[in-house]
């Protein structure tokens, strides 16, 4: 199987090149490549490369930035997503792409399911909601894994940035009235190498089933204080940790209160979703 590959140099592609190697050929494009704001480019690329498994990690995933950059935002997450769900279905091929929990307004403290209402608070959570149903009106073969407040050992994340703060101040303020789900990035990309390899075995694609959208994050919740909290004690860092209110932390881009995703589907048809600590216990050993 040949798979293209974007946004190896992001947090989830970075890990899908290793987790997909045994599946087929990976073919990883990067920015220069394959630039997601130029549709024509990605056009032309698929069709040269004619790949018969497209995933698509890469998204603009700057929140804050996105609310002055509107247009842009909208072209990398929901019309290039469009334009690759066209050209995989006219190759016969299938489309694996991500997606966020802010696509929901975040207003319900149960952890929602993938069939529950949406309804973005921000330019980039509406920007991956478009791409979202872009691909799912193109009639095309697909998974739409949504996912959560995604960190690694690389990229940019809020586990790096903690660990960057904890060492230069003396003490850190944190929202705390923002509920979600840390998710490691390599979760991410071993489940989804795990669902291919399952469905492929499985003899029959596994679109013809299994497909749409999933919800793909750790399991459990805390807030952004409760994360911190974990990420101190588990890299051994003495520092002062000051819960704060959203209100106090003043940024651009609204978040939801409540982003906790139920992971339920994902995990019937296909594998267990580790716990948020235990996973980020495995990223920092
Ligand atoms: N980060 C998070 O907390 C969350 C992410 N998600 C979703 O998961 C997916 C993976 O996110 P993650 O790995 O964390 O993202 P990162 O921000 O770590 O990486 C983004 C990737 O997209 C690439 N990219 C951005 N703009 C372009 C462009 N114009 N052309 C080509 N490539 C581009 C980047 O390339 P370059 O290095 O050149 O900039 C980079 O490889 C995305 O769909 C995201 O929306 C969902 C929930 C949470
Ligand atoms: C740096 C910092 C942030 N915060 C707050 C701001 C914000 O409410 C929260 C998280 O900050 P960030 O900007 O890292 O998070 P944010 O960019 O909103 O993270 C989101 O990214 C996109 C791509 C997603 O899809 C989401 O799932 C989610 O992971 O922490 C503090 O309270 N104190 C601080 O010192
Ligand atoms: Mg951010």
């Amino acid at each position: 199987m040949k798979i293209l590959l974007t946004g190896s140099t992001g947090q989830v592609g970075y890990e899908l090149e290793r987790s997909l190697q045994g599946l087929g050929e990976v073919i990883a494009v990067d920015r220069g490549r394959m630039d997601l704001a130029d549709l024509d480019q990605v056009r032309d690329v698929i069709r040269a490369v004619r790949p018969q498994l497209i995933v698509n990690p890469a998204a603009y995933t700057a929140v804050d930035k996105a609310e002055s950059e509107p247009d842009l935002a909208h072209r990398i997450n929901a019309e290039a997503p469009a334009v690759m769900a066209a050209e995989a279905r006219a190759l016969g091929a299938a489309l694996v792409h991500y997606s966020t929990d802010y696509v929901f307004d975040g207003r319900m403290a149960d952890a929602r399911v993938e069939s529950d209402a949406v309804g973005p608070l921000n330019v980039y959570g509406a920007s991956k909601l478009a791409g979202e149903r872009a691909i799912a009106a193109s009639g095309v073969p697909h998974l739409i894994l949504r996912t959560s407040w995604v960190y690694g050992m690389r990229g940019k994340n809020f586990l790096l940035t903690m660990l960057r703060l904890a060492r230069e101040r003396d003490e850190l303020r944190i929202v705390d009235d923002q509920h979600g789900a840390p998710t490691w990035s390599r979760t991410i990309a071993d489940t989804t190498a795990l669902i291919l390899a399952q469905a492929r075995a499985g003899g029959q694609p596994w679109w013809e089933e299994n497909g749409g959208i999933y919800h793909l994050s750790s399991q459990g919740r805390t807030t952004w204080c409760g994360f911190t909290a974990a990420i101190l004690e588990e890299a051994g860092i003495d520092c002062k940790l000051v819960p704060i209110t959203t209100d106090q932390y003043p940024l651009p881009a609204a978040r939801p209160r409540y982003s906790a995703l139920d992971s339920s589907r994902l995990q019937e048809r296909f594998v267990r979703l580790p716990e948020w600590r235990e996973a980020l216990h495995l990223c920092l050993r």
